[in-house]
């Protein structure tokens, strides 16, 4: 029989999910590993175990896009592949832990309750997240779960990068910047840490570029400041969100355009970002490949507003040291890492193209004043690890 932890990240376009062996006094060892991405798109499941042979490889059809469905198809996959497994919990990846949970914690229906009250702050995320507790609940109700939350990484932030120009006691309500991608910053810097010891202890910003996107200034190792704030909304434009936006702006859909709550809601989640600015995808593999010019301005303006960012969380940090590169779209696209760093030669970044193209971990010339790094997200890794500390293995 043997002993593991599952993971369940929900993403706003996919479910992610790992199975890690645990055996105490060792590492955790991946067993299996898979997603199914383009939920709400154009879904396609892949998965695969240790040695990288495929279980699952296909597109699934539209009728199998929601969350909860996705979740039933991994279930059946981890069934009839791993007959001999124990489950010892499921650690699962929480978008939004508001002001009170700022570090992993067991599940208990308490908990799940006041989770689900903070779910407007991140409706593309939270209700996603807590239906996984709850099927896996309705499933095994004795199995342990464990929260881990996006939002936690970032309470160590002084209070002035978590405020808002509103009256004081709004922050005190908990109308603040809480910031998001937590679990993929903290994995990111940890290797970091391993590989580069002396970078990690510097002035870095980490750019989190997936179908959700933000950027973290991080001096050594803790979040000096995020790009997103109260929601994930904030910050970056996003595969379907509107990311940083004038406030006046949704006064005015709703005063003047006589929008709908709901509607501006749909607006800014689900219908803007590189989907709303293209009108073709929101999906930069997608857009990359247009000829069309509105693809091309929704790529521009996706990598200007990383710039301006990158300007101000260096700003916050007073000098930069590195910038590295993670998730979807960090990870895959060289065009966009080049384009981001030849934006930001002012701050001393110089791009190694042979470097960059072929993928390296840095990305940066030898003499650049200002270093460049690629460094794969896993989230679920980070999820694995705080649940077996959680459930004391
Ligand atoms: N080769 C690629 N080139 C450009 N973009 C890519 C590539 N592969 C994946 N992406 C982008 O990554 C996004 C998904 O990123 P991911 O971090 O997995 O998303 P999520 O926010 O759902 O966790 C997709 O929307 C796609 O635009
Ligand atoms: C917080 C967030 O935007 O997450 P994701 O990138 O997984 O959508
Ligand atoms: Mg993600």
């Amino acid at each position: 029989m043997t002993k593991a932890i599952l993971v369940l990240n929900a993403g706003s376009s996919s479910l992610k999910f790992a199975l890690f062996e645990h055996e105490a006094a060792s590492d955790l060892h991946l067993m299996a590993q898979g997603q199914i991405e383009g939920i709400g798109t154009k879904p396609y499941f892949l998965a695969k175990n240790h040695r990288k042979q495929i279980l699952a490889d296909k597109e699934l059809a539209i009728s199998d896009t929601n969350h909860a469905d996705c979740l039933q198809i991994i279930a059946t996959l981890l069934r009839d592949n791993y007959t001999d497994l124990k489950l010892l919990g499921v650690g699962h990846r929480i978008v939004h832990g508001g002001a009170h949970y700022t570090a992993p914690l067991r599940l208990t229906p308490g908990t799940i309750g006041a989770l689900e009250a903070l779910s407007p702050l991140a409706p593309l995320h939270q209700p996603h997240n807590l239906a996984a507790i709850r099927a896996v609940a309705d499933i095994q109700p004795d199995l342990p779960q464990v929260a881990c939350f996006d939002t936690a990484f970032h309470r160590c932030q002084n209070q002035i990068n978590q405020l808002f120009g509103l009256p004081y006691h709004c922050y005190e309500r908990g109308i603040r910047r809480y910031g998001f991608h937590g679990l993929s910053y903290e994995y990111v810097s940890s290797v970091l840490k391993q590989r580069e010891p002396e970078i990690a202890s510097g002035k870095v910003v980490i750019a989190h570029l997936g179908n959700g996107a933000s950027m973290c200034a991080i001096q050594n190792g803790k979040s000096v400041a995020s790009s997103m704030g109260f929601t994930a909304l904030d910050g970056l434009m996003m595969g379907t969100r509107t990311g940083n936006l004038d406030a006046g702006v949704v006064l005015y859909l709703l005063q003047q355009e006589k929008l709908s709550i709901l509607q501006v809601e749909e607006l800014l989640y689900r219908r803007s970002g590189l989907l709303g600015l293209s009108g073709i995808s929101s999906d930069m593999r997608v857009l990359l490949e247009s000829s069309e010019p509105q693809a091309a301005l929704a790529v521009d303006y996706f990598v200007h507003r990383i710039s301006r960012e990158l300007g101000s969380l260096a700003a916050s940090m007073n000098g930069l040291d590195a910038l590295v590169f993670t998730a979807g779209i960090g990870e895959n696209s060289s065009i966009i890492r080049q384009r981001v760093c030849e934006q930001a030669r002012w701050l001393g970044i110089e791009i190694d193209t042979h470097a960059n193209d072929a993928h390296e971990f840095c990305i940066s010339t030898i003499d650049s004043p200002t270093t460049a790094w690629l460094i794969p997200c896993n989230e679920e890794l980070m999820i694995a690890r705080h649940t077996r500390t959680q459930l004391g293995l």
